[in-house]
Order: structure tokens, then C-alpha cells, then sequence
């Protein structure tokens, strides 16, 4: 597989905070790469970095075959999380600036958006702002795709759709790099990449990741009273719904506490889900 994208032991301070903490990932052509992390886990810091947005502290990152300049990066599509467009221009001016910007011309508008070709972009539904942020960055038929949440704040057929044109992306050859919030779209990536605290945690499939990491399921008739009772021992309980689970712990010593507590409850071990795994992964790294 080409390379298209990779950090090599790459680090950035802000001060005497660490951001990101020597990351290495690659993105390789036709992959779609999910990187996951909670909020200021440090994947657009990482990104921005990526693409040469921003400098590192230490460490090397290549962009096709050489650092990210700026004609490299003529042959990458970005959506940053605000999404780069011009509010206060038009849907058509903006496709018309940025083919400008790459020497290319306008693409033309599916029909979905036709009739909002006069619109200014600040007044488009959120949806509708990411599809044109999707044109703007897919003119130019770039060879890597970079999207930070690209789906966030999108209802369930557009956040499809999305995933349609990613996936199409990645079919002709693309390696897209996307961070998302939503775990049933890391599912859809073909490799994942989790970072806490600024450091690389995990990386592969969804089943490398999860690995034998187990989550025991407490079922009993009141689970708000259970909840509550392992929420105050300190217990990391998960609420899903009104199933109470408890990923990475000793079953005896969750017995210890319901019991102690009064409760009766029967335990299912089960095996953990990705954001369980991530939740885990997150405290390891926190210590
Ligand atoms: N320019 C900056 N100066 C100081 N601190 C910064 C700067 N940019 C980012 N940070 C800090 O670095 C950390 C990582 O931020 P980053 O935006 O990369 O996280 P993230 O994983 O992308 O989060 P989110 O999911 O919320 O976008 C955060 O604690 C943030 O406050």
C-alpha cells in the first residue's frame, strides 16, 4: 500500500502542556482511518500538524513523499471542523473561489444543492454547509482526504450520505483520515487509531482494539439503586439505556460492593465494546 500520510514520533507543547505526545500513525492510499479520542485528546492538534498547519515541538511528518508544504498540500482535501467555507458568500462563490485557489474550475452542484447555489453558506442548514464543505474539498480529486467530524451535528441520512462519498473517496484511491465521536462510524473505517491524553493508545480493527477486554452487565430490578451504590464506591458504571455495565473489573469485587450495599444482582461477563475500550484505555492513561 502507498503512503500518503505519516507522523514519525511526532510531538507538540503548547507551553508545558503536551498536546500530542510522540505519535506515529499512517494513512495509506484507499484506507479510510478512523482516529478516535475524547474531547481534547489531541486529534486536531495532531491533524493540523499532518497537513503543516502547525509546526511540531519534535518528531517528522510526511505528507506524500516529502514534509507537508504547500504543493503538497494542493493535492489533499481538508474539512476542518468549522468547515473552511465563507459564510458570508454564496454556495456558488465559494466552489468558485476555492477552484480558483487550486487552478481548476467550479464542480457542478448535485442536484440536492442546486437551488441552494445563491444561498449564502451562513444561512444553509448545518447539513447542508458540510455537503458544500464536502464539493469544496473533493474538486480538485485529491489523492488523501483529511476530515476532522465531519458528521457532527448532522442528522442519520445525511451523516449515510456522508459516509457514502467518504467510502467512495477511499474506493478511487484516496486515504482518508477522520475523526468522529460516533462509534457506530468507526465501525465503518477500515483501521482505527485512538489517542488519551495526547498519546497514541490503540491502533487496528475494531477487534484488535476491544482485544479480551471484558464489561460485566449488572441486571437487577432496581437499577437506579445499583447505579448509585457502585457510582458512590467509585466503580467506573456505565448507564446504556437503563443497563448498567461495568467494563475491565474484577467480578468479585463487583459482587463486593453490591452486596455490601444490599443488593442483589445477577452478572453477565460480556465482551466490552469499542467506546468501553476506549473508557479503559482513557484511565490507563490517565494514571
Ligand atoms: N493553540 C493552543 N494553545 C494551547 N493549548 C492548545 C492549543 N491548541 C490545542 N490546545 C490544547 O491541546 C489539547 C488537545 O486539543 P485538540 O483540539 O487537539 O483535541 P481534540 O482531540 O481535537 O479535541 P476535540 O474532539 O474537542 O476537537 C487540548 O487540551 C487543547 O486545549
Amino acid at each position: 500500500m502507498t503512503m500518503i500520510l505519516s507522523t514519525d514520533v511526532v510531538t507538540r507543547r503548547f507551553g508545558s502542556f503536551t498536546a500530542v505526545d510522540a505519535v506515529s500513525v499512517e494513512v495509506g492510499a484507499g484506507e479510510v482511518v478512523g482516529l478516535l479520542g475524547a474531547n481534547g485528546a489531541g486529534k486536531t492538534t495532531l491533524i493540523r500538524m499532518m497537513l503543516g498547519l502547525l509546526a511540531p515541538s519534535d518528531g517528522a511528518v510526511t505528507l506524500f513523499d516529502g514534509p507537508p508544504d504547500l504543493p503538497r498540500r494542493a493535492r489533499l482535501g481538508y474539512v476542518p471542523q468549522n468547515l473552511g467555507l465563507y459564510r458570508d458568500m454564496t454556495v456558488a462563490e465559494n466552489l468558485e473561489f476555492s477552484a480558483h485557489a487550486y487552478g481548476g474550475s467550479a464542480p457542478a452542484l448535485p442536484p440536492e444543492l442546486a437551488d441552494s447555489a445563491d444561498t449564502l453558506v451562513g444561512d444553509l442548514p448545518l447539513g447542508t454547509q458540510r455537503r458544500v464543505a464536502f464539493l469544496v474539498a473533493l474538486a480538485h480529486t485529491p489523492e488523501a482526504l483529511v476530515l476532522d467530524e465531519p458528521t457532527s451535528g448532522v442528522d442519520a441520512l445525511s451523516r449515510a450520505r456522508l459516509w457514502d462519498t467518504i467510502r467512495e473517496q477511499a474506493d478511487r484511491g484516496a486515504g482518508v483520515l477522520v475523526t468522529t465521536h460516533y462509534m457506530e462510524e468507526a465501525q465503518q473505517c477500515d483501521r482505527l487509531l485512538l489517542m488519551s491524553n495526547g498519546r497514541l493508545v490503540a491502533a487496528g480493527d475494531e477487534d484488535d482494539i476491544i482485544g479480551d477486554t471484558h464489561t460485566i452487565a449488572v441486571h437487577c430490578p432496581d437499577w437506579t439503586r445499583a447505579f448509585a451504590a457502585l457510582n458512590d464506591a467509585g466503580v467506573p458504571v456505565i448507564l446504556a439505556g437503563r443497563a448498567i455495565r461495568v467494563p475491565d473489573i474484577d467480578e468479585q469485587k463487583l459482587r463486593t460492593v453490591l452486596t455490601s450495599a444490599g443488593i442483589e444482582a445477577r452478572l453477565d461477563t460480556v465482551r466490552a465494546t469499542i467506546e468501553e475500550r476506549m473508557l479503559t484505555l482513557a484511565r490507563g492513561s490517565n494514571q
